[in-house]
């Protein structure tokens, strides 16, 4: 049977030192324990950059816009069987400050350093082009 990919927007926070944002997904949620990019599944009748605002205040309790969020690559990948897109997005300007609300914890770091994390096998092509990118 032929599925529609799940569409998941994520943002490569990076700060004025050239860090990254990443987060520790909750143990009880899926691939739990896992570091990754703020971000979700982007909802019916959502653009993907809204839905990654959304989620941006969600999650972080940012505020950004869509002229900050600069399309920078996508991987492939599956979900429990559900073919993955997901959209990475790099955002260098937000108003706030970044104070996780679900992450189990959080570490801002250089690209290189992003290699050493366990991260979902979707994001290793992202984080290989966010390490030439930076
Ligand atoms: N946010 C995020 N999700 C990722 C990354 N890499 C990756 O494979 N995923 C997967 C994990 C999840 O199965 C899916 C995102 O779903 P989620 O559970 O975080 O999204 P959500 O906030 O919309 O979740 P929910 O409302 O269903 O709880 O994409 C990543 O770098 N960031």
């Amino acid at each position: 049977m032929t599925q529609i990919p799940l569409v998941v927007v994520a943002a490569a926070l990076v700060d004025a030192q050239a860090r990254i944002f990443v987060q520790q997904r909750p143990a009880d949620k899926n691939m739990g324990g896992l570091w990754e990019f703020p971000g979700g599944k982007v909802e019916q009748d959502e653009t993907p950059e809204n839905a990654l605002i959304r989620e941006l205040q969600e999650e972080l309790g940012i505020a950004t816009e869509t002229a900050c969020l600069a399309p920078a690559t996508f991987s492939t990948g599956d979900i429990d069987g559900r073919p993955l897109l997901l959209l990475l997005y790099v955002c260098r300007k937000w108003s706030g400050t970044v104070r996780p609300t679900e992450a189990a914890d959080s570490r801002w770091l250089r690209s290189h350093e992003l290699f050493a994390l366990d991260m979902p096998p979707a994001d290793e092509p992202l984080v290989a082009m966010l390490d030439a990118l930076l």
